[in-house]
């Protein structure tokens, strides 16, 4: 029989991940989206053909795999509120949730659970997501099988060992959308400024980097290498890359997915005390 899986949250991560599993060929009839407001899962309901249902508890006791995906801020709450069901039905919980540690979540869920915690990130809405996962010592091999087809259903899974390499997982791919969201923007006002419709901008630079990731993801060489390619002595690309180094691009990456990283520490302290 196929698992029955049940989304705690159906926001903007819920619906990616669930969007992603139909495509992939996930029966809608097994997944079930849980918010306490109809007008969120309304739509999720009509477009997508799953269950929605507005009692945690309830849902968590027909489900095998139960995926966390609220807001950190309200975790703890929603959690302690399904514990007694979590207890009675011991499903393999998937937390979603930045920052909030493993022991953490299963503490507030009454302890001794397979637990796996995964940092996704949007693309999952069209089969191109990034997930590092990790597993507790109580998730066992069908389990561990089981969250890995999940995920794989919507993009790449990287298992991660060590449980604080999540944070670095978040500042390589669970934020990152955003950061390639923010240079779309750049390229566009900057490709109009220099007399393109915004339009005609947009479209060349997103074709652009979605050229630039398949041919890196299907080269041998590095990335050094392909940028090298593409920068003739003395031409246009050379003057752009020299404009981006000498700006400090590499340096401000770095600080910003420190800032990142730091970030999913600091709501680990200030969310995750038990
Ligand atoms: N948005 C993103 O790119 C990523 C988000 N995440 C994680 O995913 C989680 C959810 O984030 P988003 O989807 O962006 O937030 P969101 O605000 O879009 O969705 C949260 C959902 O939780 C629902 N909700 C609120 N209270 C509830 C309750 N008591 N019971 C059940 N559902 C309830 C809300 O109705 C909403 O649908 C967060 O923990 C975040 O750290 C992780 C990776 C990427
Ligand atoms: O910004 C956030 O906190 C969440 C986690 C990773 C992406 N969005």
């Amino acid at each position: 029989m196929a698992s029955k899986v049940t989304f705690i949250g159906a926001g903007n991560m819920a619906g990616a991940i669930i969007g992603g599993m139909i495509e992939s060929g996930f029966a809608p009839g097994d997944i079930t989206a849980t918010s306490p407001s109809d007008d969120v899962l309304t739509p999720l309901r009509e477009r997508l053909g799953i269950q929605t249902a507005t009692d945690n508890a309830a849902s968590v006791a027909k489900s095998d795999v139960v995926v966390l995906a609220v807001k950190p801020q309200i975790m703890r709450e929603v959690c302690e509120q399904m514990r007694d069901a979590v207890q009675a039905r011991r499903p393999l919980i998937v937390s979603v949730a930045a920052g909030l540690p493993a022991e953490t979540l299963e503490h507030w869920l009454g302890g001794d659970l397979p637990l796996v915690r995964c940092m996704p990130n949007t693309p999952a809405l069209v089969g191109a997501g990034a997930a590092g996962l990790y597993a507790n010592a109580k998730v066992d091999d069908a389990q561990r099988q089981l969250a890995t087809e999940l995920m794989e259903a919507v993009g790449l899974v990287e298992w991660v060992d060590d449980e604080a390499l999540l944070d670095a997982v978040t500042a390589v791919s669970g934020s990152a959308p955003a950061y390639f969201f923010l240079m779309f923007e750049a390229m566009e006002e900057a490709g109009a400024a220099l007399g393109l419709p915004a339009d005609t901008a947009r479209r060349l630079a997103m074709q652009t980097a979605l050229g630039a990731a398949k041919m890196a993801l299907a080269s041998d060489k590095p990335p050094a290498e392909l940028k090298r390619n593409v920068m003739s002595p003395g031409g246009t690309t050379e003057r752009a890359i020299q404009h981006l180094e000498d700006a400090g691009l590499r340096r401000t990456m770095a600080e910003a997915m420190n800032a990142c990283a730091d970030r999913a520490g600091e709501m680990a302290d200030e969310l995750g005390k038990r």
